[in-house]
């Protein structure tokens, strides 16, 4: 039998940086070293009032639970989700079941602007709790998402007085979410994961069970983060945010292949097995080795970001297109960079397992400079700004300062935020943050990249995956 839902559940995700294997990860053969970070999106779940949900048995409603609409109480399950930070930032949704067995559909309402990455997480979640759960009852459901700040570059309200308004942690932005500029932490798969395991503890388990799901946690939000963003990419971003840190190695992309759109006849019989992982013909084989890992003693990472991200998707596409037409080059660049990286890793796995011997960084320097020689040869030979000219000037004069180990573009590279490792120290923080505020790039770009305000982030290394949170920390939010 599932579990009584209870009327309120909260579930953060962390957001990531693949310190090394970038491009390399989108292929089996190969890996990723990601580290999750101390930023979260976090979701909270609350039933809305219905006659037969727990705390409606005449003696008002449960601690936490929210007050529906009048249509959502006497009509159709609805679902309204809110992300209070952003302006005009509220999704509704009507909930339908489709025929055939094509699982569970959210319906938007109105015309505002969608949001697939919050759409998508719905139907998958709602079409596997359906499919599992004993209630095929719903009910209505609030849900709001709440992100730590530094997932956006600053705006002009997230900076000021006016955004302190409410609970600490939480900023408020003053701008629609598509005006905020994201520095590339992973907020859609943070989001996902955080979506999708919060509504399934919520219908199907207890929160203590986080720890045993988190595998069908995993699979759900894979899937359900592939299909949002109409492709299937190595899926690192959702593994550090389901596991924590990790050495990554992807899943073969067969096993969404077949899987087809919700709706769709038979969809809910066909994402059961993946979610379930039953299917004998196509198992999951992702492998999360190490995960939870630290950084060693007196290590550090932040990252600094340069206020102008980069478009992922084509850079990926010419870099995989430069690979077929020189497979022989690209397979001796691709073996250095592999095991460059996994030196470094092990160097990093090492020194953390030995408490002891942490403190010699040099080695670890160095393994970091080869790693960008090899991304700059990359850089060079596909001809897309991996490490472009501003990022190795911004690179190279971080480096030199006192207590930086050395630094890396991470993921795709571009002119997202730069990961940077240091001794763990707040000298150290101060100086970079200095020297950052006084930096102006003096090289002309290789690809007229422009680097605009440069600045430290306040996030670190968190490792640790998806966790149940407690709701005194949403005061005033939710
Ligand atoms: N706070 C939020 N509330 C609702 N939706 C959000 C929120 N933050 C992000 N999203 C969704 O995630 C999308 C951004 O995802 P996208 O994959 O483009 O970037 P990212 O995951 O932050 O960065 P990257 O892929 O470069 O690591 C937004 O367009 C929106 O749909
Ligand atoms: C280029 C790639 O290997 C990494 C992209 O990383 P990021 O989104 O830039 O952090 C793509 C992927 O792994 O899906």
């Amino acid at each position: 039998m599932s579990p009584q839902p209870s009327s309120v559940t909260a579930l953060s995700a962390p957001g990531k940086v693949l310190l090394t294997g970038g491009y390399l990860v989108l292929d089996r053969a190969y890996t990723g070293t990601v580290f999750a970070l101390n930023a979260r999106i976090h979701v909270v779940v609350q039933q809305l009032r219905r006659g037969h949900r727990r705390g409606a048995s005449g003696s008002g409603p449960a601690v936490g639970e929210a007050h529906g609409t009048a249509e959502e109480q006497e009509g159709e399950n609805t679902v309204v989700v809110r992300s209070p930070q952003f302006v005009d930032a509220v999704w509704e949704y009507g909930v339908q079941r489709c025929s055939d067995g094509g699982g569970v559909k959210v319906i938007p309402k109105g015309d505002g602007p969608r949001n697939p990455f919050v759409e998508t997480s719905l139907s998958y979640a709602l079409t596997y709790i359906s499919y599992v759960a004993d209630s095929k009852d719903f009910g209505s459901l609030s849900v709001t998402i709440l992100a730590d700040s530094d997932y956006y570059s600053e705006t002009a309200t997230s900076k000021g007085p006016a955004s302190q308004g409410r609970s600490g942690r939480f900023v408020n932005f003053g701008v629609p979410l598509f005006e905020a500029h994201k520095t590339g932490l992973g907020s859609s798969a943070a989001l996902v994961t955080a979506l999708v395991s919060a509504l399934v503890i919520h219908r199907t388990m207890q929160p203590e069970d986080l720890g045993a799901g988190r595998d069908k946690l995993h699979n759900l939000a894979q899937a359900a983060h592939c299909a949002a963003q109409g492709k299937v990419g190595s899926g690192f971003d959702v593994a550090s945010a389901v596991y924590g840190s990790c050495l990554y190695r992807r899943f073969s992309p067969s096993i969404l292949e077949s899987l087809g759109d919700v709706g769709s006849p038979g969809f809910e019989e066909r994402l059961f097995p993946i979610v379930e992982d039953s299917d004998t013909e196509h198992p999951w084989d992702t492998e999360c080795v190490d995960f939870g890992m630290q950084l060693p003693r007196g290590m550090q990472l932040v990252l600094c970001d340069v206020d102008c991200g980069s478009g992922t998707p084509s850079m990926v596409k010419k870099v995989l297109e430069w690979r077929k037409a020189n497979r022989k080059e690209a397979d001796i660049l691709w073996a250095s960079l592999q095991n460059n990286n996994e030196r470094l890793r092990q160097e990093l796995k090492r020194q953390a397992q030995h408490p002891d011997a942490a403190g010699d960084f040099s080695d670890i320097r160095t393994l970091l400079e080869r790693t960008r020689q090899h991304i700059r040869t990359m850089t060079r030979r596909t001809g897309v700004p991996i490490e472009p000219s501003v990022q190795t000037e911004l690179l190279d004069s971080v480096s030199e300062l006192e207590g930086v180990i050395g630094g890396v573009v991470p993921g795709a590279g571009g002119y997202d935020a730069i990961a940077i490792l240091i001794r763990d120290d707040p000298t150290v923080v101060a100086r970079l943050r200095e020297h950052l505020a006084n930096w102006t790039s003096k090289v002309e770009d290789d690809f007229g990249g422009k680097i605009g305000n440069v600045r430290l982030l306040g996030v670190q290394h968190g490792s640790e995956g998806a966790k149940n949170e407690m709701l005194e920390q949403y005061a005033g939010w939710i």
